[in-house]
């Protein structure tokens, strides 16, 4: 079943002294329960992109559906991981995740209910009466995540979910996301720049350039994937390629779409 279309949106920027086309008359089809990653260059529209899905900024031309009808309120069908999320601090971790509910019809045991179930899936049950500044970068992902989880939408749009995060915790955190997903199947579009992350955790990945979709490449890797396996590397090696516009694969798009207005 298809979880998301999008069709023909366009999305463009204009200050002062320029405009720049950030989403270009894109097309692109969703299953869902399917895991997609995003992936491309600095300022090729992937941030853009997720924000329209998501409802946070208007398309200028196009169009947007889930599960086969528009909806002008979009909020309500995607939870949002970003990576300059913030937890507000002056909020308990518990009182952080009440407030992502504050528009959810629900008697008070099943917010507790969401509230538990959701700190247990990312292993803080413990942390509900801690502030933000107690927690390390990486717990504060997680509460991130949970915060997001507790919501229970079938569409999560996470736009660099770990990027800010040292290495190990973000390998840590990549198998939360993966195990996460198998637990909940919601539909998962990923934006990020780590090309091994994108392999490890997709069915899909498509790769960006200028406001387009230049590449779309369904992974057949089985799971739990290793990241020293051939076909794992290999994988990675073909979408760098790709990326780079390597003779012999369709290159990206040259045409600057950067005008004066
Ligand atoms: N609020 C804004 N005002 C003006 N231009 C913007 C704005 N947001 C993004 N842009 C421009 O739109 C283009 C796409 O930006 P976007 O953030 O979507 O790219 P990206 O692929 O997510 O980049 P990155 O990987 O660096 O986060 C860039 O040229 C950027 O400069």
């Amino acid at each position: 079943m298809i979880s998301l279309e999008v069709h023909n949106l366009s999305c463009q920027y204009t200050t002062r002294d320029r405009s720049v086309l950030a989403v270009d008359r894109l097309d692109l089809k969703v299953h869902s329960g399917t895991f997609t990653a995003i992936v491309g260059a600095s300022g090729c529209g992937k941030t853009t992109l997720l924000r329209l899905i998501a409802g946070l900024r208007r398309a200028d031309q196009g169009s947007i559906s889930f599960g086969g009808a528009a909806d002008p309120d979009r909020r309500h069908h995607a939870a949002l991981v970003f990576q300059d999320d913030r937890l507000l601090p002056w909020l308990t971790v518990r009182q952080n995740l009440l407030l992502a509910l504050r528009r959810e019809a629900l008697g008070a045991p099943e917010r507790e209910e969401r509230l538990r179930a959701a700190l247990e899936l990312v292993k803080m049950e413990r942390w509900g009466s801690a502030y933000p500044y107690q927690l390390s970068g990486g717990m504060a992902q997680r509460v991130n995540l949970a915060r997001a989880l507790c919501q229970r939408r079938s569409l999560w749009l996470l736009d660099e979910p770990f990027s800010a995060l040292d290495a190990i915790t973000r390998l840590q955190l990549q198998q939360e996301l993966s195990r996460l997903w198998a637990a909940e199947e919601p539909t998962v579009l990923l934006v990020t720049h780590d090309i091994s992350e994108a392999v490890l955790l997709a069915d899909r990945v498509l790769t960006m350039g200028e406001g387009v979709i230049l590449h779309d490449r369904s992974l057949e890797l089985p799971r739990p994937r290793r990241r020293s396996d051939p076909a794992f590397i290999a994988t990675v090696s073909a979408i760098e390629e790709s990326l780079l516009g390597t003779p012999g694969e369709e290159a990206p798009r040259q045409d600057k779409k950067e005008a004066t207005p």
